[in-house]
């Protein structure tokens, strides 16, 4: 069993809020991650409700920003916050710009060198983090929901897309969700996946929803219309008219005043929680 190193533990709303590291096989190197148990897990196995972070932001961000924990201690939810990428890797390019690298990974397994063997995180946080959460925590993994912001919207909407029998409910803030299409995807998957256009559909949540991708839920989105990179980063109607045609049912909220801020997903955690908690708990 891998060993994981405790990095701080303390009580939260009547549950715990914890940081955990471990040595990451499959990112080859160690990785963080932040774990909110909420009290109904004293008394057996609850539902996990994954949240992936975006640009620049470590499994801190959400966990102290959001203010997440009241509410997931009411609803009985277990949180996981993995971090956005490897740390420390020492590979030339992998820091400095805060668009790509660390804290920039994507959500995606890196095909092109020196990537591939270290920005590997869609595999991370599909298989190797929830086989090590479930070994180890009161988790009950048939009842698992995913959501994320901006990049972590991204990758929350393609993973769940990709693996709609694993996830019973899937919601984003602000998603990245053509990045095929958009500067901050156009140069990620062109570095860590090459130039094969093709390769990168399979992390571009519009293009899997017209290859036939469904998710059997409705997907839940919420978008702030001062939100600085609406126009030329998100583009939340590419991913509206994908769902349109395909019969997908989305139901996309447009928030007038809001930005990209933990301001604007400390606002709307509370109905992000219990849309999850509606298909996690029946
Ligand atoms: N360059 C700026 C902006 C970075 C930023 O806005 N990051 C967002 C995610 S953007 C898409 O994935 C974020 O969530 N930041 C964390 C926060 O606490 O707001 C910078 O370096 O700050």
């Amino acid at each position: 069993m891998t060993t994981i190193e405790t990095v701080s533990e303390q009580r939260c709303f009547e549950g715990m809020q914890g940081f955990y590291t471990h040595a990451s096989a499959v990112c080859g190197g160690p990785m963080r991650y932040a774990v909110f148990l909420p009290p109904q897990a004293a008394q057996g196995p609850v539902p996990v409700l994954w949240y992936l972070a975006g640009l620049t932001c470590t499994a801190e961000t959400f966990t102290i920003k959001a203010g997440a924990q009241r509410v997931a201690a009411e609803l009985g939810l277990a949180l996981v916050m993995p971090d956005t990428s490897p740390r420390d890797t020492g590979l030339a390019g992998a820091t400095g710009d805060w668009e790509f690298g660390e804290g920039a990974g994507f959500y995606l397994d890196a095909t092109q060198e020196p990537w591939t063997s270290r920005f590997r995180m869609y595999s991370y946080v599909v298989d190797e983090l929830p086989r090590l959460v479930a070994e180890r925590l009161p988790l009950d993994m048939n009842r698992q929901g995913l959501f994320g912001h901006s990049m972590g919207g991204h990758g929350a909407l393609t993973i769940a897309l990709r693996n709609p029998h694993r996830f019973r409910s899937v919601s984003a803030f602000a998603p990245i969700v053509a990045p095929s299409e958009v500067p901050w995807g156009q140069k990620a998957f062109s570095r860590y996946l090459g130039d094969d256009r093709d390769a990168w559909a399979a992390y571009d949540a519009t293009a899997l929803v017209k290859g036939g991708a469904r998710f059997g839920g409705t997907i839940l989105i919420d978008q702030g219309e001062a939100d600085t990179f609406l126009v030329n980063q998100l583009q939340p109607q590419r991913f509206e008219t994908a769902c349109e045609d395909a019969g997908q049912k989305l139901e996309l909220r447009m928030r007038p005043g809001y930005d990209h801020s933990y301001y604007f997903i400390q606002s709307f955690i509370e109905e992000h929680l219990r849309h999850h908690a509606a298909a996690l708990t029946a």
